[in-house]
Order: C-alpha cells, then sequence, then structure tokens
C-alpha cells in the first residue's frame, strides 16, 4: 500500500457543545482519489472543516506522518493542504488570472521562483480559464466558477485537494468535466479528498469510498465495490441497482465498519 497523506483516527468535531462527527476514521493513500459521499447534514462539510483546521476537532489527524491537529489553518496550508469551500469565495471583481494568482501565495511564500509556471498546469487542466483568464470572475458561469475555484486551489501545488460538493448546482456535463479534471489531477501526483452528494458520480471517479450517516462511517471500501453495493444503491444510487447488481441485488464485499479503520 501507499504511504498515507491523510490518516484520521477517532476524529470528533461539532460546533460547541453539539458533537456532529463521532469519531471518524479515514486514510487517503498517496496520488488516489478518496470521496466521502452521504445525505445532507451528515457531516461531511464539517469533516473537512476540521481537517482544514476551520474547526477545533479531537482525535488524531496525521499528513505525511506528521500529527497536525495543533497546526493552525495557515500552518496546514503551508504544508500542502488545499481546501476548496462549498462556498467558492472567489474575488468577484478581480479576473479570473488575479484570483489564481492569489492561490499560488504559498509558493511566492515558499520562495518558489517558478510560481508562475503553475498557471500553466492550471490552464492545461482548464483551458476554458485561459480563454477567459482576463475576465471578472464574478461573470463567469457556474461550470466555470467551480473551475477556477478549483483551478485557485491548484496554484498552492497542494500535496491534498479537498474538495465540499464540487458538481453542486451544476448541468451534467459540467459535472462530467469536473469529474474529467479530478480523473487528471491523479494523474499529476496529488491526493483528493472528494465531498459529494453526487454518489454515482463520485464513486465511478474515486478509488475508495467512505460513507458518512449522521457523524459516522457507515460503510467503506473500495469505490467500484461500493458502486454495486446494494445498501448504496438503494440509498444513493437508486434506479442503477439492476444495471449494477446484474438484478439479483447480491451483497458485494467490501469493508464494513461502524468508525472502525480502513482496509487499506
Ligand atoms: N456553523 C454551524 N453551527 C452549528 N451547526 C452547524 C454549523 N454548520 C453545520 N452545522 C450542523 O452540523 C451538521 C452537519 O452539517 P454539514 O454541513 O457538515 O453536513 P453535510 O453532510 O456537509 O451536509 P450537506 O450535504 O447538506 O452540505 C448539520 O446538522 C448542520 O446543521
Amino acid at each position: 500500500m501507499n504511504q498515507p497523506v491523510l490518516t484520521v483516527k477517532g476524529l470528533r468535531a461539532g460546533y460547541g457543545r453539539a458533537e456532529v462527527l463521532h469519531g471518524i476514521d479515514l486514510q487517503a493513500p498517496k496520488g488516489s482519489v478518496i470521496t466521502v459521499i452521504g445525505p445532507n447534514g451528515a457531516g461531511k462539510s464539517t469533516f473537512l472543516n476540521a481537517l482544514m483546521g476551520v474547526l477545533p476537532a479531537q482525535g488524531q489527524i496525521e499528513f505525511e506522518g506528521q500529527p497536525i491537529n495543533v497546526l493552525s489553518l495557515e500552518e496546514r496550508v503551508m504544508l500542502g493542504i488545499a481546501l476548496v469551500p462549498e462556498k467558492r469565495e472567489l474575488f468577484g471583481s478581480m479576473s479570473v488570472e488575479d484570483n489564481l494568482v492569489l492561490g499560488a501565495f504559498r509558493q511566492v511564500r515558499l520562495n518558489n521562483p517558478k510560481w508562475r509556471d503553475q498557471l500553466d498546469v492550471v490552464y492545461q487542466l482548464f483551458p476554458r480559464l485561459q480563454e477567459r483568464c482576463k475576465q471578472a470572475s464574478g461573470t463567469l458561469s457556474g461550470g466555470e466558477r467551480q473551475m477556477l475555484a478549483v483551478g485557485r486551489a491548484m496554484m498552492s501545488r497542494p500535496t491534498l485537494l479537498m474538495l465540499d460538493e464540487p458538481s453542486l448546482g451544476l448541468a451534467p456535463l459540467v459535472v462530467k468535466e469536473i469529474f474529467r479534471t479530478i480523473d487528471a489531477l491523479r494523474q499529476t501526483g496529488v491526493t483528493t479528498l472528494l465531498v459529494e452528494q453526487n454518489a454515482r458520480a463520485a464513486l465511478e471517479t474515486a478509488d475508495y469510498g467512505y460513507v458518512l450517516e449522521m457523524g459516522e462511517i457507515a460503510l467503506s471500501g473500495p469505490a467500484k465495490d461500493l458502486a454495486t453495493d446494494p445498501r448504496v444503491i438503494d440509498t444513493y444510487l437508486g434506479a442503477a441497482r439492476k444495471k449494477n447488481t446484474g438484478g439479483d441485488g447480491a451483497p458485494t464485499h467490501f469493508s464494513s465498519q461502524k468508525t472502525g479503520t480502513s482496509s487499506e
């Protein structure tokens, strides 16, 4: 197995006295796409915010073998962790390229004289952004804004890229494009943690998946196994059941767990 970029053990987090995450275990091997799917309110965004240091959390979070629980948000960014939040938080009056350049601050702070080269990488991933590089980001379409948010995170050359619902509110064709890009990111060696309600697209793209329900990991396993698991199909994939199981609904093997450790 690849050395994990991210190891989470017994993570608990919430708001004030209300605990939302009740002990999450997760691993993300280097260069993998890991997805966390689950219903509204399960705690998916809370999980990403806790990993990023936006929210305090208890338990263990290790990034490349180093405990990061006590590190600030900024320190985590400097280590190579990037989050694209559900609210994209772009600077609407600034151009596409200026938004991208802002994303490079980590590389600038690291005195990387070649930080601008990353613009070419981002433009290769999203040619549409290059075509619109001078356009104010506030005038972009929803899909283009999403591309820009991912592109801006990529400008920091992250080791771990966390995406909160990248397909939210996008038309099916744009969703396909976004997921094609997530697939392409894998080739660049980036590890991606993808939180999604679009379980079908997420499981098609990811290597490994976790199902988060009411703040606990209800199921986990290789994404292709989860995609054919009757419980996942019934709850998250709807009409795909017959097609994916050959119609018999037979259970597939996966590691079922309640806050257990990943079997990777
Ligand atoms: N700032 C906050 N203060 C208090 N409670 C919050 C806050 N943000 C989220 N919550 C609560 O925490 C729980 C988990 O919310 P979270 O946004 O993490 O879920 P989610 O799985 O990302 O949902 P969705 O798919 O709808 O975005 C919900 O019950 C929500 O109401």
